[in-house]
């Protein structure tokens, strides 16, 4: 332990768990190698594992299977028929159950004498708390997102307790260890932020087909069947993008309307009527936007009736469902229409039959989802119309049409897990909380399964040390640029806040001017809070949040605090930034041209020491010094330097 090593899929590499054999020799493992300090430790301290998926189930399994005795186990989730195939600890019989109890009875079964305790519930509820994490040894994770991940990083450095934390993707995977003071946490390193689309590629100039399934998942979906301002078909593009709005809205959703159904009106007549607005209406009104398409193929309209499948035809093989009058309460159009194989690539008449049939099969056997429902990976009628509708489109702007299968996997962001990798991160994870339990901090590792040419390899290295410039685990400030004429406080929480920065219940202030989230709030607050949320920044009171201001935000349910140095930009490019913001240490060089400079300076004043109290400022004064006493004790107690304005 503690060589730095690239051990290749051949070999044996001696600090690998042996996962076949009898209980024995699984067992013989740790203690020959560790001695009987350690085996005595591992049974006796007590471990929280994250996440009863593909990794988790493997872990718990290691886990007990290694001598731990005492765990707890967290996971939200249920269990799904698609977990089967990887996830060993449930069967079909437990569809439906909570994974976290399922899991904690699996290996209780193959371990009577362990203690272990499950909780159905999301990691980021209050009841987990520091407290809640102070009570282990180290933390496990096997989860799958972001936002989790860096809640439980920030829990775990405020409650000083040991973090593996671990992932996989396909055949690559990771594990790495997190120690307070001693190793980078785990927001050391920027993430790759999930890959966002700018609005007006999506909905004016598509030309992959990733951006036509995102624009029927995220923008027709919604619209269709969901909460209708969930679509960004009809939403304002965000702040900074430089499009306006209301333009938007009258050339693409001009009569939000017509998108509900008329009142007496057939599926099948609402169906056919969406076919002709989005394949043909639309897309004519866009092919007449001639600047678009100066360097560009024009869009080409569909003609439904030229599309029409027998079964959709006067006199026509319908198939039997339809052909009977079969009440649509079916779930599949596809199992209608005889489509059966998901690889397949359907033709525009294929395509064009699913889309009539979906939406009416969602029309008349969902209806009670009608208005609420929100696109799922596993709801197959879902996937089958959004291929469908993504197709159409697709032909429309000459881009390959997908499979179901292949749609499926981009719409549900899928990359297909692979059980071994899992086993083997599993392994890996186990390993590291061993030399945490050992105390053999210095020979923590980071590993990486990758793939190189035909072999896969496990290569290692020395956990790297925290980062100075980390905003969760240091007390480094970032800079936040973005447009603060347009950016609205409520943007700037989601987006930022929420969206970037996972908070959960975020407090910021600037100057004189605060907000805060959370329980507690007087009904007062919350009304104030409303109107604020809808200001620009550059307009909140107190000056504003504007060029150079610095924002101080925290969250206690996290014990997060950092500063956000604030730098505007009036000219935003929403093709090199559609997210409508940039957080960072560095400025990408697209954001520091002097052009660019020179509009900020113009439009924008420092306003850190700017205390200018309006009538507004009063009231944000009021209500600062009005705040639960619980709350604004805890921001104040904040030892920063640059402390919360005092009221
Ligand atoms: N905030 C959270 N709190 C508790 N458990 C979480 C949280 N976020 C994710 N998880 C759990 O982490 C596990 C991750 O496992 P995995 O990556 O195998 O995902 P999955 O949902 O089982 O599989 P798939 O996404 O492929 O259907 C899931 O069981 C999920 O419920
Ligand atoms: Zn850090």
């Amino acid at each position: 332990m503690g060589r730095d090593k690239t051990l290749s899929s051949g070999t044996a590499p001696p600090d690998t768990l042996h996962t076949a054999g009898s209980s024995q020799d699984v067992l013989a493992w740790p203690w020959a190698a560790t001695g009987e300090e350690l085996k005595q430790r591992v049974q006796d301290v007590k471990v929280l594992a994250v996440g009863a998926g593909g990794i988790g189930c493997e872990l718990l399994k290691t886990l007990v299977m290694s001598g731990f005795k005492h765990i707890e186990v967290v996971d939200l989730d249920t269990i799904e028929t698609s977990n089967l195939n990887r996830q060993f600890l449930f069967r079909k019989r437990h569809v439906g159950k909570s994974k976290a109890l399922v899991a904690a009875e699996a290996v209780k079964q193959m371990r009577p004498d362990i203690d272990i305790t499950a909780y159905q519930g999301n990691v980021n509820e209050s009841r987990f708390d520091v407290d809640f994490f102070r009570r282990f040894d180290c933390v496990l994770n096997g989860l799958d997102n972001l936002e989790a991940r860096r809640h439980i990083n920030r829990l775990c450095l405020a409650a000083e307790v040991p973090l593996v934390e671990s992932g996989t993707a396909g055949y690559l995977g990771q594990v790495s260890v997190h120690i307070k003071g001693r190793t980078e946490c785990f927001e050391c390193q920027p993430k790759p932020t999930s890959k966002t689309f700018p609005v007006c590629t999506l909905r004016n100039t598509p030309d992959k087909p990733i951006h036509c399934v995102v624009w029927a998942k995220e923008m027709l979906f919604p619209l269709l069947f969901g909460a209708p301002e969930a679509s960004d078909l009809h939403e304002a593009p965000p702040a900074g993008s430089g499009i306006d709005a209301a333009a938007v809205t009258r050339n693409i959703a001009d009569d939000p309307s017509c998108y509900q159904r008329a009142e007496g009106e057939s599926s099948t007549h609402f169906a056919e009527r969406m076919f002709r607005h989005l394949y043909c209406t639309k897309i004519n009104e866009l092919r007449n936007m001639e600047d678009l398409w100066r360097s560009r193929r024009p869009p080409q309209a569909l003609d439904l009736d030229a599309l029409r499948m027998p079964a959709y035809g006067d006199g026509g093989d319908q198939p039997a469902a339809i052909e009977a009058g079969v009440p649509a309460t079916a779930s599949s159009a596809c199992k209608e229409l005889g489509l059966s194989d998901a690889h397949s690539v359907w033709n525009d008449q294929q395509n064009a039959a699913v889309f009539l049939r979906a939406v009416a099969l969602f029309l008349d056997g969902r209806s009670h989802e009608l208005g609420s429902a929100q696109f799922d990976k596993d709801d197959l009628l879902a996937v089958e119309l959004v291929t469908a509708a993504a197709n159409l489109r697709a032909t429309c702007f000459g881009i390959s049409r997908q499979s179901l299968f292949e749609t499926k996997g981009m719409a549900g962001n899928i990359i297909h897990a692979i059980a071994t990798t899992n086993a083997i991160v599993s392994g890996l994870i186990v390993v590291e909380a061993m030399k945490l339990l050992a105390r053999s901090f210095a020979s923590c590792q980071t590993s990486f399964l990758q793939v190189s040419g035909s072999k896969r390899l496990v290569s290692r290295m020395s956990a790297p040390e925290p980062s100075a410039a980390c905003m969760v685990c240091s007390t480094a400030q970032a800079r936040l640029v973005l447009n603060a004429n347009k950016m609205s406080l409520q943007q700037l929480v989601d987006k930022v806040l929420k969206g970037r920065l996972a908070l959960i219940a975020p407090s910021l202030w600037c100057g004189t001017f605060s907000y805060e989230e959370g329980e507690g709030l007087e009904e007062d607050e919350i009304t104030r809070n409303r109107k604020l949320l809808l200001l620009p920044l550059a307009q909140l009171p107190g000056g504003g949040v504007v060029h150079n201001s610095i924002l101080h935000v925290d969250d206690q349910e996290q014990c997060f605090k950092a500063q956000l140095i604030i730098t505007h930009r009036e000219d935003w490019d929403d093709e090199q930034h559609p997210e409508g913001f940039y957080l960072g240490g560095d400025l990408p060089p697209a954001l520091t041209e002097p052009s660019v400079e020179a509009a900020i300076s113009e439009t924008a004043s420092p306003n850190e020491d700017v205390v200018s109290l309006t009538s507004d400022d009063d009231g944000v004064a009021a209500e600062a010094a009005a705040r639960p006493v619980a709350k604004r004790k805890a921001i104040e107690g904040n030892t920063d330097s640059s402390k919360r304005p005092r009221t």
